[in-house]
């Protein structure tokens, strides 16, 4: 224990808080990071194209991950920086395997070299179907596609991804969450939007209609505002999947890009909670549109920790990242993303949250507000040492050049 870690301690006691419960809170809290960050979305098909779907990254900085070998050394790497035990996020496109199967034609196998490496570290691993980036999704159309043939081939996609995401939550004992997302809309002005959501409607019906038991898959469904080539209507929005995920109990992900860039994901935590058991969120930071840049340690992603810790719903929310910056580091990009939402959970731990509450059930809000002010200049740098510390991960200087050094060995990559 520093003596910096000391004297922390004793500034937030002095404020009514534990540094230590924060500490042990903090720890038990895993973070779904994205294989995705690792080769700008790319996938390991053995196929050209981009991603399409509306989302894209963009760079061409040296080092990115081009087999799966190379992408889980890059995150044996991240995850060495990132203190505490976490879990993976995997996409469909990324199996691993000497087959090359149709997105309907995928099986457990094709991604058990994932799951051995995960149970090896002692990781989780999280599931999404890919609903992109395929001949058959070029229409921008998927489950709410009109022809039946194209919605059937995806449905069996969707189908057997869950059947993946559940036999990978058994193997690791530990649930999967199964995350869909479909590109699905509209260049132009549709004529018929109700058409589109009823088909996606029966669509996303007839893929989870299959049984799974919940201590190995958490079906999720995540909605979306707008996207390249989609800027008139997205099938999927949000209103569509609130409904959904209420009506079939399942749970909702709110992707912090995906909404008005005036509107507060945060603020729509406690709203959504009141109707939906269970919460995913993918954490991102959009510019002017979905950007997908790496999350920095703002306002946004404060306030974000703050709700899930104010409003008592860690217990019941996944945190999943959700970016792709291809003009750094990868490896980065992953470890300050992560750490970054840690940070912002560990802020939030470290509030005096009672006296918050009860200043503002009193209408007291001249305290209110000097309380948060006030807070603001405790010294939870020290507090965040002290835990990479704890977890022998390195902080400030030793970090940057740990990260540099591990960007140049990848660097010579083609
Ligand atoms: C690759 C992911 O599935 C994708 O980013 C999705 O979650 C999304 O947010 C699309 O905009
Ligand atoms: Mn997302």
């Amino acid at each position: 224990m520093t003596k910096a870690y000391d004297l922390a301690r004793d500034a937030y006691a002095a404020w009514g808080v534990d540094t230590e419960a924060a500490l042990a809170a903090l720890s038990a809290i895993a973070i779904s990071v994205h294989c995705w960050q690792g080769d700008d979305v790319g996938g390991f098909e053995r196929k050209s194209g981009t991603s399409g779907g509306g989302i894209q990254a963009t760079g061409n900085h040296p080092g990115r991950a081009r087999t799966p070998d190379e992408l889980r050394a890059d995150l044996d790497f991240a995850f060495s920086q990132i203190p505490g035990r976490h879990r993976l996020n995997l996409h469909a496109f990324y199996l691993d395997s000497a087959d090359n199967p149709d997105r309907d034609q995928i099986e457990y196998r094709h991604f058990t070299p994932w799951v051995d490496w995960a149970r090896d570290r002692g990781l989780g691993l999280d599931f999404n179907p890919t609903f992109f980036a395929h001949a058959k999704a070029d229409d921008n159309l998927t489950l709410s596609h009109p022809d039946p043939g194209i919605r059937d081939f995806w449905i069996e996609h969707g189908r057997r991804s869950r059947d993946i995401a559940a036999r990978i939550g058994a193997a690791l004992d530990s649930p999967c969450v199964n995350n869909i997302w479909v590109p699905d809309g509209y260049k132009d002005t549709p004529v018929d939007r109700m058409a589109a959501r009823q088909r996606l409607w029966a669509s996303l019906d007839a893929m989870l209609a299959p049984a799974h038991d919940p201590a190995h898959l958490l079906d999720a469904v995540e909605s979306k505002l707008f996207g390249i080539g989609v800027e008139a209507c997205t099938v999927g929005s949000h209103e569509f999947y609130m409904g959904y995920a209420a009506r079939r109990d399942i749970a909702l992900c709110l992707d912090m890009g995906h909404f008005h860039p005036t509107e507060s994901v945060a603020d729509k935590l406690s709203a959504v909670a009141l109707s939906i058991s269970n919460l995913l969120l993918h954490v991102s930071r959009p510019m002017r549109w979905d950007s997908d840049h790496v999350v920095l340690l703002n306002d946004d992603l404060l306030a974000m920790a703050q709700e899930l810790v104010f409003a008592g719903l860690l217990g019941r929310t996944r945190i999943g990242l959700d970016f792709f910056d291809a003009t750094i580091s990868r490896t980065a990009a992953w470890v300050t993303g992560v750490r970054n939402m840690q940070k912002a959970l560990l802020r939030a731990l470290l509030l005096p949250q009672a006296h918050l509450k009860t200043a503002e059930e009193q209408l007291d809000f001249t305290a209110r507000l000097l309380w948060t002010e006030e807070v603001k200049d405790l010294p939870h740098g020290a507090v965040w040492a002290e835990f990479c510390a704890r977890h022998e991960v390195p902080a400030g200087t030793a970090l940057i050049s740990s990260l540099n050094a591990y960007q140049q060995k990848v660097a010579a990559r083609g």
